[in-house]
């Protein structure tokens, strides 16, 4: 029995006072002051007491327990807990220890990390650069040349002396002066340097061979009235375009802005469907998806990790698309061989950047983005303007870089924006386009010829390709005095001349079975298998939020606070949340009911977790949108990066929950234990990043936090606190509520909270008027487990649906 009556005796058995005002008083007031009203009323055993069964005594609660109001027996305190005599909660200290211990630890291995580095780099830029670029200048290179806008040029250099700094060595040579990282000086000229002849040329190429036999491989496109026309545009994009691109040329495309540059060879390498005509690879008419993993594609924007090193993202993009029977020694060989290639050596443990923070520069910044692409050997790559925001010297290299491969069967395509003229004599054909439709397809030896006999005069020192732009933007009026200039004009001329030229590719004989067949082997050897994919992109997605330190923190400083807060508002009531009606024939002294501070409290975590998870999970899938694209586009396994984007969102849930619960535990003392709270609350961060993962693959990267935030506030306010779920069940509308995951983490605390008080309150009642079911933890769980994870399977799925036409 819970209720004590001092005075009850076998002959004086309890009695229930009148109810009368100043019995209700006293009743109600017993709370405060303790006394019952009247000597045969019955009273709850009070907060800090305990009543063992008969109700003939009130003892106070020994220390390292506590007992709640109604009290049969003291409970035992958890461990790590402090309970002193007559304490009324446990206030469970043992997972702030357990906290503060793994942020520590945290701390101390960044900080070990990040002192080893240093330690480490100034070691290889004081020491190992400075070596290697004397060994360079000592073995009678005739020059040294750079491609970036901050370093030298160098002829004959002479080191006369060495000195150690502080920050590194400095070498001092007759015309030169070299400090690690920051500063280059030259105060001489510039030696050009052939670099189709560098030996870092020559190893990337040996590494290449391993993938591309130029003698049987190759890539040739031909196409035939190839048309784009968009649904409910006014006029097609793409026109009549009709001729071809030989294995192991290097092509130019050139047109005015809005010409239909970028749709010609989206159509051409199968990311856009044509809707007209025919693309032909390798004389067969077929999807040209089926080749995506021997294809390159360089965008024009620079698409590349910013939070990666240099090396790091080509290493990325080489490991997911090399043979996958190269060893991951031989690939760092082949990627550290391309980097020497691009010329960024020196900076290819420099984190990236982005145009917002550059770190390296734009020049370099392109580079990376191309030898993401060239790391995967690739049979045809195409660049979307490799060139522009270049300086003269960087295009011209890239250019070179670009011949070379051509030379070694690799079809590349490029799209060109006013080329120099060292650049524009580097392309073999030529394909010329405005107004979508084509005005030539030719070599480019043969261009001006074909201008000239349609009576265009080229002038004599200037630069061919600038001439031929203005002729085909429709500015040739001063190559041209008498006629008609016009684009429209240029088209029909060309089309007069090309009549026959569909039927010849269109009927010319294709590959051999054998070519094809062996094409189709190298495809298939293409590639990591799933689970390395997965494995790589877990730890660049690791690696990412680790170089995202300040965010991890700032999420866990976020979490512990939301905790703390709701915790403080909660803490007034002591632990005790919740009255209901008293058992056993005593209804008549219970007091004012509270089914309302449980459901709150739920409320308010609900609310609290999807405020604190939705902002991250968004930045985690939101703001690579354009990597992923690219990177599927690549023939990346779209699986594997989500899966690895998901589990390395993980260990963020876990450590988000454990700041969030102990700070919430510690001071709301709800009646659920820490494990069990903490469990529902994990889950329920599961299920907050799942959602938020779907609003990021939905809306717009600036708008997904903002509708992520709103999307967890509504799943919240879903939780059956107001409207109560028996209220929702009069409008039929349950199967709503019960989609939202803020339900089951409702019903988690409420059923939890107020099991341990069946003996004194009739805990049935509570439920049956909250529309609450008690006892299912499990249950609750799994479900909760299930909504989380349909919400990343909706997630993954927009990801694959959306991507064809954001990828433009
Ligand atoms: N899917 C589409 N729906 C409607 N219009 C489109 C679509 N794709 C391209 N266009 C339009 O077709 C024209 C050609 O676009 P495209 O991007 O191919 O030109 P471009 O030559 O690459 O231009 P720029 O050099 O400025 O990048 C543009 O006017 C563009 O708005």
């Amino acid at each position: 029995m819970l209720l004590l009556g001092p005075n009850n005796t076998i002959n004086a058995l309890p009695q229930y006072c009148t109810p009368l005002l100043p019995c209700l008083h006293a009743r109600l007031g017993q709370k405060s002051c303790g006394a019952p009203m009247g000597p045969f009323e019955p009273y709850v055993c009070k907060r800090g007491y305990y009543c063992p069964p008969g109700g003939k005594e009130m003892i106070i609660c020994p220390s390292r327990s506590y007992c709640p109001e109604g009290s049969v027996a003291p409970l035992r305190c958890s461990a790590g807990s402090v309970c002193k005599e007559g304490s009324i909660k446990s206030n469970t200290w043992l997972p702030l220890a357990f906290l503060i211990i793994i942020d520590l630890a945290l701390i101390a291995a960044i900080m070990l990390h990040w002192l080893r580095k240093r330690l480490a780099s100034s070691r290889t830029a004081g020491g190992e650069k400075v070596m290697s670029f004397m060994n360079r200048a000592r073995n009678g290179a005739s020059g040294y040349k750079s491609l970036d806008d901050d370093m030298i040029a160098l002829v004959e250099p002479r080191i006369t002396q060495i000195h150690r700094q502080p920050t590194g060595f400095v070498a001092a040579m007759e015309d030169f002066t070299y400090q690690p990282e920051t500063l280059y000086e030259s105060r001489s000229g510039k030696i050009e340097e052939e670099v189709a002849d560098t030996e870092e040329l020559r190893a990337f190429i040996n590494s290449l061979r391993r993938c591309i036999d130029g003698s049987q491989f190759g890539l040739s496109f031909a196409f035939a009235d190839l048309g784009f026309h968009p649904k409910g545009a006014a006029k097609p994009v793409l026109c009549g375009i009709t001729g071809e691109i030989k294995r192991g040329s290097l092509v130019g495309v050139l047109g005015g802005s809005g010409a239909g540059k970028s749709t010609f060879v989206n159509v051409l390498m199968g990311k856009q469907i044509n809707t007209g005509g025919t693309v032909i690879v390798n004389g067969t008419v077929g999807k040209v998806a089926q080749y995506k993993k021997i294809i390159g594609y360089v965008p024009q924007d620079d698409v590349v990790l910013p939070e990666l090193t240099v090396k790091e993202n080509i290493l990325h993009s080489a490991r997911i698309r090399l043979p996958s029977n190269w060893s991951d020694d031989d690939i760092h060989k082949h990627v550290d061989a391309l980097i020497a290639c691009l010329e960024l050596s020196h900076v290819k443990d420099s984190l990236v950047g982005s145009t917002a923070r550059p770190v390296i520069s734009g020049g370099q910044r392109k580079r990376v983005s191309i030898g993401m692409e060239l790391a995967a050997a690739p049979m045809a790559l195409f660049l979307d303007e490799p060139t522009s925001g270049l300086d003269a010297t960087s295009a011209g290299h890239i250019m070179n870089i670009l011949k070379v491969l051509s030379r070694l069967g690799i079809t590349v395509v490029t799209i060109i924006h006013q080329p120099r003229k060292e650049i524009f004599e580097t392309i073999d054909d030529l394909i010329l386009l405005a107004n979508g439709r084509l005005i030539y397809q030719g070599r480019e030896s043969d261009a001006p010829t074909f201008f000239e006999r349609a009576g265009f005069i080229f002038p004599e020192h200037a630069n061919p390709a600038d001439t031929i732009m203005d002729i085909i933007t429709g500015q040739g009026r001063p190559y041209k005095r008498v006629g008609d200039t016009s684009k429209e004009a240029l088209i029909e001329h060309w089309q007069s001349i090309s009549q026959n030229r569909r039927e010849e590719l269109t009927t010319r004989p294709g590959s051999t079975t054998e070519e094809n067949t062996a094409l189709r082997r190298s495809i298939r050897r293409r590639g990591a298998p799933l689970h390395r994919q997965i494995y790589f992109c877990l730890s660049r997605s690791l690696l990412q939020q680790y170089r995202l330190k300040s965010s991890w923190w700032f999420e866990m400083g976020i979490a512990s606070l939301g905790g703390f807060l709701i915790g403080l508002a909660l803490n007034s009531k002591s632990g005790a949340i919740f009255v209901g009606l008293y058992r056993d024939n005593y209804e008549i002294l219970s007091s004012a009911l509270d089914y309302q501070t449980i459901p709150i409290m739920a409320l308010l975590v609900a609310i609290s977790i999807g405020l604190i998870a939705s902002s991250p999970s968004v930045k985690m899938f939101g703001e690579e949108k354009l990597i992923y694209w690219r990177e599927a586009a690549s023939g990346h396994n779209r699986l594997a990066y989500y899966l690895g984007k998901v589990i390395s969102t993980l260990p963020r849930i876990l450590m988000g929950c454990l700041h969030f619960s102990t700070f919430f535990m510690l001071l709301a003392t709800p009646r659920i234990s820490w494990p069990r709270a903490f469990a529902a609350n994990v889950l329920y961060f599961y299920c907050i990043y799942g959602l938020a993962s779907i609003c990021s693959m939905v809306t717009r990267r600036e708008d997904g936090p903002l509708i992520a935030t709103m999307a967890g506030l509504i799943v919240g306010i879903l939780s059956g606190m107001a409207p109560q779920l028996s209220q929702v069940a009069k409008w039929h509308m349950t199967w709503l509520w019960r989609a939202s995951p803020g339900v089951w983490i409702g019903e988690v605390y409420f059923s939890e909270d107020i099991l341990p008080l069946g003996d004194l309150y009739q805990i049935e009642d509570a439920a049956r008027v909250t529309g609450m079911v008690l006892d299912r933890y499990a249950m609750d769980l799994a479900i909760l487990l299930v909504i989380g994870t349909v919400y990343r399977i909706i997630a993954f799925a927009e990801l694959v649906l959306v991507k064809r036409h954001k990828q433009k």
